[in-house]
């Protein structure tokens, strides 16, 4: 199994668990954040959602591209970057906190899903970013148009993409992307991250998760992910694209 939900007392953890490949995501990890969007909506004693990667290197890479690589025009991209638009979305508006444990790198579609959650706290070791124009493509996963909603400044968040590179942790701080960085130990960094929320009660978490969606729903959040879908998937198919990929697939170490 390439995921695990576990619960631990009212918190709803999923973990990316191909370490591997630097928790990069192919469809049975998608499956998995579907699990986890319908387990939270049926389950009201949950308070807090937590997403994290295994191990210490990578929170996620972002797609598999030995996988994704397979697909080549804008036909056949669009379903996958689509179909994990939609649950990525379904994330970011589930009715809890939801908390990016960003423990190592979280680049590409990584860095899109931290950014989707609600908070991103950040080893001081990581590093994230929208590396996707390296690729020749532009963030596919809605993460664009998060950042462009979520950073106070938006001449930070259009260089940021427009960079598309990682940027170290302190950095990440600074600019407004990560909420805390930690150094150490990332269960002892979520502890005391939670420890003054979790005195307040859970109906008044999940009534300012409702004002948040409110908020999305009225600035049609969902119809501009929708065209960076689009927008992505037309790049996708350009031989700049694929070039790109394939370098990265035969780099020599
Ligand atoms: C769907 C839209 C998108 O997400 S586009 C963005 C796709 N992602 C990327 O381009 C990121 C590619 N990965 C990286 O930049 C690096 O691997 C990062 C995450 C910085 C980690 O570096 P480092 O710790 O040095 O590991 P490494 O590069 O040696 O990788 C270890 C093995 O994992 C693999 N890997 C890594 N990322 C992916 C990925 N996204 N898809 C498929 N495989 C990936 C590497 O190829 C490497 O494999 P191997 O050990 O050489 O066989």
């Amino acid at each position: 199994m390439t995921f695990a939900i576990n619960r631990e007392e009212n918190i709803l953890r999923f973990t990316i668990k191909r370490p591997e490949i630097r928790n990069a995501i192919n469809h049975e990890v998608i499956d998995g954040l579907e699990k986890l969007v319908s387990t939270v909506h049926n389950d009201s004693t949950i308070q807090f959602v937590v997403i994290t990667g295994e191990g210490d290197e990578a929170f996620c890479s972002g797609g598999d591209l030995s996988i994704f690589h397979g697909l080549h025009t804008a036909h056949e991209a669009f379903p996958m970057l689509d179909r994990m638009a939609s649950v990525l979305y379904n994330v970011a508006t589930l009715p809890v906190p939801v908390i990016a444990l960003v423990n190592g790198h979280a680049v590409g579609g990584g860095c899109e899903i931290a950014t989707a959650c609600d908070f991103r706290l950040v080893s001081s070791k990581a590093k994230a970013g929208f590396i996707q124009g390296s690729l020749a493509i532009t963030s596919g996963w809605g993460g664009g148009t998060y950042l462009l909603e979520k950073l106070a400044r938006q001449d930070i968040a259009m260089h940021m993409l427009c960079e598309s590179k990682p940027y170290a942790a302190d950095a990440l701080l600074e600019k407004g992307w990560a909420t805390q960085v930690y150094d150490g130990d990332k269960e002892q960094a979520l502890q005391s991250f939670l420890i003054e929320m979790t005195q307040v009660e859970a109906s008044v978490h999940r009534a300012y998760k409702q004002m948040l969606i409110r908020k999305w729903i009225g600035q049609n959040l969902l119809g501009q992910i929708k065209e960076e879908v689009k927008n992505c998937s037309l790049l996708w198919e350009a031989e700049e694209h694929h070039k790109a990929v394939q370098k990265f697939l035969s780099r020599k170490k």
